[in-house]
């Protein structure tokens, strides 16, 4: 089985509450308060920009040019690509670049943030892959599975530019290098002792990400 299917697998229930979070299910049929959201978008633009650090270490971390050079693409696919597209999805909710720059991380954000970079910072180069791949992978599964429902691409649907942002070919290509690129690193490091370590890795990155889309329902209360 592939290590990313089997991290799944091992952290089932988390993997679950973050993938059918509320805040997923409103984004697929439209009901997702418009408040919600936008504080969502405003903190995930924060979120992208820790994102390129912690993918920036990955650079760091880099055994072989190779691992540099896919760590690379994935800081300019956020740096040149992501948050461009993300100033232009926020400006059509009416928010301006110097509010996103002007706003500060909620905790969620910086919990997540930080526990990615940190579990980089003490571990090797699988550990850092593990913590990023709820986020890059966990989106592309989520968005796939709304653009496959007729209310996630309804002309009525608020939300379904989001959606087919994410369920499009580019950011599917960049899901299924991080799943490619962790049965590549496993191959060479994953023990049975060591899925343990990492199932807890992935499991906490899942609950990190359920508590980001709880706080886009919370603080916009
Ligand atoms: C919180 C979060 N997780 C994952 C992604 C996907 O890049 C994102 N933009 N934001």
């Amino acid at each position: 089985m592939r290590v990313f299917e089997r991290l799944k697998a091992a952290a089932g229930d988390d993997w679950r509450s973050y993938t059918e979070h509320r805040f997923v299910a409103g984004l697929g049929d439209g009901t997702l308060p418009a408040a919600a959201f936008r504080t969502y978008l405003v903190q995930d633009y924060l979120f992208l920009i820790q994102f390129a650090r912690a993918y920036a270490l990955a650079v760091f971390k880099g055994r072989t040019l190779a691992d540099m050079r896919s760590a690379h693409r994935g800081v300019s696919a956020i740096l040149d690509v992501e948050m461009d597209l993300h100033v232009k999805l926020c400006a059509a909710w009416g928010l301006s670049p110097e509010m996103l720059e002007a706003t500060p991380e909620a905790r969620a954000t910086t919990a997540y943030t930080r526990f990615v970079i940190d579990t980089g910072l003490r571990g090797d180069l699988l550990d850092l892959h593990v913590a990023l791949s709820p986020c890059v992978i966990g989106y592309a599964e989520i968005a796939r599975r709304l653009a496959a429902a007729p209310a996630g691409s309804a002309p009525e649907n608020p939300y379904r530019e989001w959606i087919a942002e994410y369920a499009g070919d580019a950011y599917q290509d960049v899901a299924a290098s991080a799943i490619a690129k962790l049965d590549d690193l496993g191959a060479y490091s994953l023990t049975e002792r060591r899925f343990e370590g990492l199932t807890a890795i992935f499991a906490q990155a899942c609950r990190l990400e359920a508590d980001f889309w709880q706080m886009g329902l919370d603080e916009s209360r």
